[in-house]
């Protein structure tokens, strides 16, 4: 009950209400996004999406399929920009800067804010290629020294280096699954983002695979904010501190991901975790 009498309510439209709770000890905020809506066409995807994004911890987006968790997602670093008809409205701020402001360069922000996507994606290049191709485009390395520098640490930084050291000129399509997603992994942390979003990352890998990138998750939080849309509610569990169920387009509770796991404040979620609808 004590969670309970911590939560306090915002109210981005008039329409409903998310309900929040703080983390005992707050973080500061990263992303700060304020009655985000979302239309493809005439259809509204989101209905006003009002959440802070704390630094260097794992914030999991939750909730049954269609109900926006990728559109959202995807508003963080202007990916919805990419499909036609496609119409955002609201303010998302990323370290207090607009990131919807005309004066924005877009492909510096998409490397401010990384996505790894469901499907691991390498390029059709040498697994050295595939990481270095970031920094080369973004001017990042002044020698191929520094080039072989950042592609060994981001290697390493997304657990990988050990199993690929002795093949890093052979094709990064050539690895597993999970290889290739941590391949992707190591490719987004190669332009040193602050954010990485993950969209269903494991999906597609089998339960080795995705215990490995949930162990690389935890790791960079140390580095990295991290948002993550997880369609298992263990994962989102296991990997993040604070977590967001989303319903119909709506944002119905946040809060520390204990509290949601455990006492949620909103019956919609209660319902939704203990496998009432979904
Ligand atoms: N490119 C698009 N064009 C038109 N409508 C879209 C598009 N992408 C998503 N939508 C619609 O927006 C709503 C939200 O979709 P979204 O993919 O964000 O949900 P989601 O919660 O991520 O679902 P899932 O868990 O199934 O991936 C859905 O009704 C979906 O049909």
């Amino acid at each position: 009950m004590a969670d309970v009498a911590l939560a306090t309510r915002d109210v981005p439209t008039p329409e409903f209400q998310t309900v929040r709770t703080p983390d005992p000890h707050p973080r500061p905020t990263k992303v700060k996004a304020d009655n985000v809506k979302v239309f493809y066409g005439q259809k509204q995807a989101l209905n006003g999406v009002s959440i802070d994004i704390p630094v260097k911890s794992v914030t999991a987006f939750i909730g049954p399929s269609g109900c926006g968790k990728s559109t959202f997602l995807r508003c963080l670093n202007r990916m919805n920009d990419t499909i036609d008809g496609c119409r955002v409205e609201g303010e998302i701020l990323l370290d207090n800067r607009d990131i919807y402001d005309a004066s924005l360069d877009v492909v510096e922000l998409r490397a401010r804010v990384g996505m790894v996507f469901q499907k691991p994606n390498p390029f059709p290049k040498s697994i050295f290629d595939n990481v270095a191709y970031g920094p080369k485009i973004h001017g990042l390395a002044r020698s191929k020294a520094e080039l072989e520098e950042i592609v060994v640490s981001s290697l390493q930084k997304a657990s990988l280096f050990n199993e690929v050291k002795d093949r890093l000129h052979e094709p990064g399509t050539g690895l597993s699954g999970g290889q290739q997603q941590r391949l992707c992994i190591a490719r987004t942390i190669a332009v040193s983002p602050d954010v990485i979003l993950m969209d269903e990352p494991c999906s597609a890998l089998d339960p080795i695979a995705t215990a490995k990138v949930e162990e690389l998750i935890d790791e960079l939080r140390e580095n990295f904010t991290i948002v993550i849309v997880t369609h298992s509610m263990q994962q989102a569990a296991r990997v993040s501190q604070r977590t967001a169920f989303f319903h119909l387009g709506t944002l119905v509770e946040e809060g520390p991901t204990d509290h949601v796991f455990t006492n949620p404040s909103e019956r919609r979620t209660q319902d939704y975790i203990t496998g009432r609808f979904g």
